[in-house]
């Protein structure tokens, strides 16, 4: 990892140069550069296999980077920060036979300055199950108590990967109103995801990889406002693309057809006028997915989900 030392006026809380890290042939993550400023929800947004998950256990120390710097506070990354950071791993191994609150006593036994443990119990919402054994959580429940214990030692920067992934609609809900009070206090939080509606919900910045790479970078707001005008037309593949006025796009993607209009009343006269059925016809605003979609050919995969 680099030596040299970042000077800036307000420096990052975390900034990353030219990150890479590879198994044997293939490269894992590719060059990242990114920096996150203080009390800001930055999203690491991509499909398995990108190299979320690589990238986060760099930034937490748990694996070493080939080549490229991490620094906090524009300090050089070292053991100081990795154990001030607070981490939710996307699976983590709890002790058997204990019950929640049990386990979370556990933890905060680890830290000489633990959080208030009747506070976070309050925060996570963990007050019905206390006495229940941690194995019989549900998931919702079990995320919960997970984030809880990533908070156990008041970390001012919280990690978390994929932490909604395998929840219902609902418990995934709960959860982001949950990120979203711990964001007031002042946290920042890192957060992978390939929820593209949970990044446009929670992150005030991210990047967007794919094959390790980072293919878009900025606000969503931003991203989307920087890639889309006006509104998106999405039908079922007429099996050509019509031809329609300047200013539109049209692309067939996953068996559909998809145009980007700045007139949604002139691409369907359009439509019309070559005989295009319009039955199927979606009139959206762009969202992250169909950024993802437009940059990279092919869409974000399914996942299965676990009731709250
Ligand atoms: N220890 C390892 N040895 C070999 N290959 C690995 C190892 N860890 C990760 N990989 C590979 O590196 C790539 C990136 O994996 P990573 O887990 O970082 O992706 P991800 O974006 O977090 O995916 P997911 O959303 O599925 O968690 C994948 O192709 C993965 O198979």
């Amino acid at each position: 990892m680099g030596v040299e030392k970042v000077s800036s006026a307000a420096p990052a809380v975390l900034a990353v140069s030219q990150l890479c890290k590879s198994y044997g042939a293939l490269k894992a993550v590719n060059n990242l550069s990114f920096s996150v400023q203080a009390g800001q929800c930055f999203g690491l947004l991509g499909p398995n296999g990108a190299g979320k998950t690589t990238t986060l256990e760099m930034l937490e120390g748990i694996i070493k980077p080939d080549s490229g710097s991490i620094f906090y506070h524009a300090e050089v990354a070292g053991r100081r920060h990795f154990q001030q950071l607070g981490v939710q791993f996307q699976q983590t191994a709890l002790q058997d036979f204990l019950t929640v609150e049990e386990t979370l006593r556990m933890f905060a036994a680890f830290y000489p300055e633990p959080a208030d443990i009747q506070e976070l119990i309050k925060l996570c919402d963990l007050t019905d199950f206390l006495t229940q054994d941690h194995k019989k959580l549900s998931g919702g429940q079990r995320q919960r108590l997970l984030l809880a214990l990533a908070l156990v030692n008041q970390p001012q920067i919280l990690f978390l990967d994929e932490p909604t992934t395998g929840l219902d609609p609902h418990a995934r809900r709960n959860f982001w109103m949950l990120i979203k009070q711990i964001k007031q206090q002042g946290r920042t939080i890192i957060l992978t995801t390939h929820y593209m509606d949970e990044a446009e919900q929670l992150c005030d910045d991210l990047i967007i990889v794919d094959k390790g790479q980072i293919i878009a970078q900025g606000s969503p707001q931003a991203l989307l406002r920087q890639h889309f005008e006006g509104a998106l037309l999405q039908l079922p593949d007429p099996g050509f693309i019509p031809s329609l006025p300047d200013g539109h796009h049209a692309s067939l993607q996953g068996g559909q057809l998809c145009i980007q209009t700045p007139d949604v009343q002139q691409s369907i006269q359009a439509l019309l006028q070559q005989q295009v059925q319009l039955q199927g016809l979606l009139v959206k605003s762009a969202t992250l997915d169909d950024l993802f979609l437009k940059l990279t050919g092919h869409a974000l995969s399914g996942v299965t989900m676990e009731a709250e």
